[in-house]
């Protein structure tokens, strides 16, 4: 992984996309220039057995048709079942300490909210942080209240070379603030599954620069 992956990094399950098939709007996301996805398959309506395997596998066949990371969220099981490039977990998914010796070299994110959580994360050897959320989200129920950008700009402030991406309400209208607080990469749902012009939002949203 480099940087560069993080700088728009998709996330999705089917309970995400309404009005058009999920794959349909991954391919369009893939095709339009995103540098990384996440399989977020989870919520009360959410494929389970087969049809969530099967769904994966799908999202992992795109996703290396267009040489794009593929990485799983939570289910480690799935990530080595399927050979995934990588997993993300937060800190009560699964103990940092040992998802190391699951996973072996696979890319590991973590979600941290603390600075000792960032201590942690690298000192298990953590590829990249998630911070967030950083503004509201109505994409995740259980998530923390929106932090700004201050512990992003502590944790850029602190660990210099230590890759993150930002993740929780930003768009086009508030990303720019985000990479100008240090951030590597942005980590979206809505901005792309509710985007009317998925081509329009990829483009625009890769295209800033923190100036
Ligand atoms: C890139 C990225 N950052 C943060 C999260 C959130 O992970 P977590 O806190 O484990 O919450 P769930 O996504 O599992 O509900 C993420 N998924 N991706
Ligand atoms: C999956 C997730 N994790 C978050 C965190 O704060 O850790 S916020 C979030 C949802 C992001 O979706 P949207 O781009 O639609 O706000
Ligand atoms: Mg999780």
């Amino acid at each position: 992984m480099n940087n560069h992956d993080l700088k728009l990094y998709f996330i999705m399950g089917s309970a995400n996309v309404h009005k058009r098939p999920p794959l349909e709007v991954l391919e369009e996301a893939l095709q339009s220039g995103i540098t990384m996805f996440q399989f977020r398959e989870k919520g009360p309506d959410a494929l389970t057995g087969q049809a969530y395997e099967i769904f994966a596998q799908s999202c992992q066949k795109l996703c290396k048709q267009y040489h794009i990371p593929f990485i799983v969220n939570d289910d480690i099981e799935l990530a080595l079942k399927l050979g995934a490039d990588g997993i993300h977990i937060g800190q009560d998914d699964f103990p940092v300490a040992v998802i190391r010796e699951k996973i072996g070299d696979m890319l590991l994110g973590v979600s941290v909210h603390t600075k000792d959580e960032v201590h942690t994360a690298l000192q298990y050897a953590a590829d990249y942080v998630g911070i967030g959320p950083i503004f509201a989200t109505t994409s995740k129920s259980d998530a923390k209240p929106p932090s700004g950008t201050e512990f992003l700009q502590q944790v850029r402030s602190e660990h210099p070379d230590l890759p993150i991406v930002a993740i929780g309400g930003i768009d086009e209208s508030n990303a720019q603030l985000v990479f100008k607080a240090g951030a590597h990469g942005i980590a979206v749902i809505s901005a792309i599954c509710e985007s009317v012009n998925i081509k329009d939002t990829v483009l625009t949203l890769t295209s800033i620069q923190p100036s």
